[in-house]
This record gives C-alpha cells, structure tokens and sequence, in this order.
C-alpha cells in the first residue's frame, strides 16, 4: 500500500450527510480497499467546531486507509489539491423562500466553491454535487471553473435510482440484483422520470414483466419522484445515509468502472442526446469506462417516456435560464 492517498475535499461535512458519509469514505469503501485517502472537510465557521467532534470520531476510528484529516472554513485552502470534492453543503429552503431566492443562495456557495476548484484542484479532479438543488448547483460551480474538464462536474441522481431499483424489486417480488438498467432521467427532483421500459428483469423489460401501465403512472413514478418528500415527512429530516450510499456509489463507479451488462444513472453534462440541450446536467443513462461517464446510445424513446423526459428537462432549462439571470452563468 505504497500509494499516494487521494485527496477527498467534502463539503457541509458536519451536516447529518457528512455524518454517514466520512467513516465510509475513511473505511474505503468509496475508492476502494487498496487506495488509502486524505479527508479535508470544509464548513461554515459555525459549525467547524462540530466538524472537530466528526474528526475526533474518525480519530477514534484507527482506520488503516485514513492517512489525515483538515478542516477548513475557507473553500480555497479546501479544495487545494482535491481529487474528489463531494460538494454536499447547501443552502435549504426554508419557509416563503422561491424558488429563484434559493438558487440565488446556493449561487453564493456554489460559485465561489467553483471557482476554487479552479485555482487549486488536482489535474484528475472529479466533483460530485449532492446539496440541491444539484443539478443548477453543479452548472453553477461547472461555469466557475473554465479550467477543469466540463465533464468533471456532476450531480447526483443514483439515490433515485436506487430507490427506484427497489421499488421496481418490490413490485415484481424479485431481489434488486435481478434488475439491470435502471435510469432516471432529468433534474433530482419531482420532475425526474424512473424509466422501466429499459430496465432488464429476468429476460423481459421491467415494464413488461410489470404490465401495468397505471401502475408506473400513478404509483412507480410518483413514489419514485417524491420519495425524498417521504422520507421527510416520516423522519422529520432528510435522507441522510440513503444519500450518503448512493454519493459512495457515484463516485466507486465513476472510479472503477460500472459492471459489464449493466448501467447507472447519474447528471452529467449533455452533449445533446436524447434531445436534452447541451451543457444542461441532466441524469441519463451512463456506464463508466477509463474513469469516464459515457451515455447510453441510442435508446428507443416512446410517447409516455418522451413526454417525461422533455418536462424535466424544460424545468432544468428553466433553472439555468433563472441563474443566468442571475448572473450566476
Ligand atoms: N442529490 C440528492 O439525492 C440529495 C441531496 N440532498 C441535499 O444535500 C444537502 C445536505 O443535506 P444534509 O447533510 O441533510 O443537510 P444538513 O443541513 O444536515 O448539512 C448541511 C451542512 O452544510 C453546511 N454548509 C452550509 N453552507 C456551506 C458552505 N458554504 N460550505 C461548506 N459547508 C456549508 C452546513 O453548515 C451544514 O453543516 C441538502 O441540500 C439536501 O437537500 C439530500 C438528500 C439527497
Ligand atoms: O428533498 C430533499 O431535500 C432531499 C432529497 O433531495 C432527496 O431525498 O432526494
């Protein structure tokens, strides 16, 4: 175990996704067993002092592949020399705010941290943007940062994804491992659409072996799409360790590759398919090769997924419209 430990810059790291997130990263289950890891956690100046007591625990950890930890308040010395910078801190909404006053917000985290990135980011630097609104955060951060590779910056949707992967189990009475490619396309919110007419279950299509349009209409889609409304109604907080497990399984894909037959989902800049405006960071279906997302090809789209697709992506183009407003792009 020779190797130079990389660099994992995460953001809102006393936050309750931080929590779940930094004793997996330390215990190697984001890079993997053999690859040991630096941890520099950046937070507001409040809550350094909580970040301490996280530190302290991880400390307490003696975790063979944890090899330093730094806190900072200051997103330049943060993200000085990161490899991974998961960029999980983020304004919420809160009562009476719209929708622009919280891109807005974000905006003023989001650009700066951009532009940090920029100034002192490993040449290999990969970013993963969990606090929403994610996908117009991680175009926000992406506009700040004209240096890195445009590809680099990408928002979470495989917390949907698994969530949807579940679901779909749960209907057929099948184990999640029988269901192959799952996608989730659009924005990570109410908008997104789980697809299950490419989904492969046991030799047939998950919309096949469902064969219940009303079902995916009314039940799937919905359950899928306002499950983190769900979780918050029913834990009084937002999925945490949910989102943490599916940041460490954005980032081990997007590392070592995603498994042959199969693919994932994740936001990544478009490049135009599946008539989604270039540059928007919407979720498609990807597979990772040589450390790069790649999008599926050539997907027979229909009418229902068609209809879908196009509405959640008006809404990210609505959402760059309002931060380019902004001044934000
Ligand atoms: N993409 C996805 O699937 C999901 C996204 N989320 C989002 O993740 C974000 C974090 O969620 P939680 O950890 O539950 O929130 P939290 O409120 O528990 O923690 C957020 C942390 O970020 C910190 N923070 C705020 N501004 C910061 C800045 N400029 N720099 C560094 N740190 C900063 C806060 O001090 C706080 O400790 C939220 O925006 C939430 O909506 C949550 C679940 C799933
Ligand atoms: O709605 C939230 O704040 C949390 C979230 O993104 C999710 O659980 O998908």
């Amino acid at each position: 175990m020779a190797q130079v430990p990389v660099n994992v810059t995460v953001t809102g790291a006393a936050g309750q996704i931080g929590y779940a997130l930094l004793f997996r990263i330390a215990s190697g289950q984001l890079l993997g067993p053999d690859t040991p890891v630096k941890l520099r956690l950046l937070e507001i100046p409040q809550a350094v002092k909580a970040a301490e007591g996280t530190a302290m625990e991880l400390d307490d950890c003696a975790f063979p592949l944890l090899k330093g930890i730094d806190i900072f308040d200051d997103a330049r010395q943060a993200f000085d020399g990161v490899n991974i910078a998961l960029l999980v801190g983020a304004r919420p909404r809160t009562k009476g705010m719209e929708r622009g006053d919280l891109l807005e917000a974000n905006g003023g985290i989001f650009k700066p941290q951009g532009e940090a990135i920029n100034a002192g980011a490993a040449d290999d630097v990969r970013v993963l943007v969990v606090g929403n609104p994610a996908n117009t955060n991680a175009l926000i951060a992406q506009a700040h940062a004209p240096d890195v590779p445009a590809e680099r910056f990408t928002a979470m949707t495989r917390l949907d994804h698994n969530r949807a992967l579940t679901q779909l189990a749960k209907k057929l009475g099948v184990d999640v491992t029988e269901i192959k490619k799952m996608t989730i396309w659009g924005n990570h919110s109410a908008t997104q659409y789980p697809d299950i007419f490419h989904a492969e279950v046991n030799g047939t299509t998950g919309a096949k072996a469902v064969n219940d349009e009303a079902w995916v209409r009314d039940e799937f889609i919905p359950t899928v799409a306002k499950r983190g409304a769900a979780i918050i109604e029913a834990r009084g907080a937002s999925s945490a360790a949910s989102a943490a497990n599916a940041a460490i399984d954005h980032v081990y894909d997007w590392v070592n590759g995603t498994p042959e037959g199969d693919w994932t989902s994740a936001a990544i800049p478009s490049d135009g398919s599946y008539g989604v405006p270039e540059g928007l960071i919407s979720s498609f279906p990807v597979v990772s090769r040589g450390g790069r997302w790649e999008i599926v090809p050539d997907l027979e789209i229909d009418a229902f997924s068609r209809e879908r697709i196009d509405a959640s992506v008006q809404e990210l183009s609505e959402e760059r419209e309002a931060v380019r407003k902004l001044g934000l792009l």
